[in-house]
């Protein structure tokens, strides 16, 4: 048995749970994503799991052994265990009676490879049981070691059952395989993408941001774009070679890849582009606010003072992003000492706090209202300027600006 899946076995926690649900008639495996990742090599951070039991008595069984089920989606079969702390996602064996192209309409059923064969990919299709056997119905198993992303059976008829498919494909694309994409996938998905003008936006944009964070997020986006895919979920026009341009810098710096900045890469041409995003995809607001950010004029890379400048307006966080953007824009090489030098100003220097507000201002005799705020600006202004000294006579500079 290989390292990573008798690590998930061993775990106690799941221990306990097949120990409540399987035997005595009904059986329980390791389903989906969990059993991927453990034939890969790495320790899944979440379990689900699926079962022959129905969800009566996946509940009954759960509370029996002292667990608790929590019943978070009983309509499709799902209940959620939770052993100590630890939830598990636990789904009666299901077969699809009709779709709609969103939501399918489902039957319990007792059969693990009609079950494999409603799920979207040969890689997600394959159950681990608790003996450490793979079950596999689909070929997943030689696709994992290829790392090849087919989807089970006629790729049509899985994206049809659900549009998001196609962005998954990309996803799993961009995580996990080498070479190029299946053909009959790629056509599919091109030939249905009308159907993603039906997904929410919120689906859109977790799959989007997922596929950026993916270690061939360039290649994917590459032919996202090349297909039209991606006018049409963001409505804009790809920036390829500058996202291929981050990819290698992030390498070159050992950089975690951050989706936010890497979406700014191929996103943004102008400041409206942060708006049609967030817009499009839903972002939050503290993504949308760090794309408006990063959507600013060019970075300018004059010297340190400029630098501490726009860390001290920006914060750390963007003025990094910043810094990545207007080094691969000025086409810099990656060991460029001057803008290795401008990203680890934030390392040597603690962009300082404005140091006078509203109580000093009336102290020297400043009105609360809309002028104090803007003579409050005019200071902080003219502080920034002189390179935020932590000496500066506000009186007197203020005495000056009332003139
Ligand atoms: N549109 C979808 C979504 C999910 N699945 C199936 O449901 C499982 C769980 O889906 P999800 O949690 O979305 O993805 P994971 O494969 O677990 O991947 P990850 O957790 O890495 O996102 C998948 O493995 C797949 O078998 C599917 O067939 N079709």
């Amino acid at each position: 048995m290989m390292g990573a899946i008798r690590q998930v076995l061993a775990e106690r926690h799941l221990a306990r749970l097949f120990e409540a649900l399987d035997g005595q008639g009904e059986e329980i495996r390791i389903a989906g994503g969990a059993v991927r990742d453990a034939l890969l090599g790495t320790v899944p951070d979440e379990i689900d799991l699926a079962t022959t039991a129905l969800p009566d008595e996946i509940v009954r069984r759960a509370e029996a052994a002292g667990l608790k089920p929590v019943p978070t989606g009983i309509e499709h079969g799902t209940v959620t265990v939770v052993v100590d702390g630890r939830p598990f996602e636990v789904t009666t064996l299901r077969r699809d009676v009709e779709t709609d192209g969103r939501h399918a309409v489902v039957a319990f059923g007792r059969d693990w490879e009609e079950d494999a064969k409603r799920r979207d990919f040969t890689i997600n299709g394959l159950f681990l049981d608790r003996e450490g056997q793979v079950h596999d119905f689909i070929g997943g198993k030689s696709d994992i070691e290829a790392r090849r992303i087919r989807f089970i059976g006629d790729a049509t008829t899985r994206i049809r059952e659900d549009y998001l498919r196609i962005l998954r494909f990309f996803r799993f694309f961009a995580r996990y395989a080498d070479g190029d994409p299946d053909e009959e996938a790629l056509h599919a998905a091109i030939a249905e993408r009308e159907g993603l003008l039906n997904l929410s936006r919120e689906r859109i944009r977790v799959e989007l941001l997922k596929t950026l964070a993916a270690r061939r997020a360039a290649d994917a986006f590459d032919i996202l774009s090349e297909t039209g895919l991606f006018g049409l979920v963001t409505g804009g026009i790809a920036r390829l070679s500058r996202l291929r341009r981050l990819w290698e810098l992030e390498q070159i710096l050992g950089r975690r890849p951050d989706p936010v900045l890497r979406l700014a890469a191929v996103g943004l041409f102008v400041e409206d582009d942060a708006e049609r995003l967030r817009e499009r995809l839903r972002l939050s607001n503290e993504e949308a606010g760090r794309l408006r950010a990063l959507a600013g004029p060019p970075f300018d890379a004059s010297g340190e003072a400029s630098s501490k400048v726009l860390l001290y307006r920006l914060g750390a966080p963007t003025y990094d992003g910043r810094v990545m953007l207007g080094w691969i824009d000025a086409g810099a090489s990656p060991m460029d000492f001057a803008w290795r030098d401008r990203l680890t100003l934030p390392e040597r220097w603690t962009a300082p706090r404005f140091p006078i507000g509203g109580t000093d201002l009336s102290r020297w005799g400043v009105d609360k209202g809309p002028e104090m705020g803007s003579l409050l600006k005019a200071l902080e202004e003219r502080w920034i300027a002189a390179g935020f000294p932590d000496d500066m006579d506000f009186g007197a500079e203020l005495a000056r600006i009332r003139g």
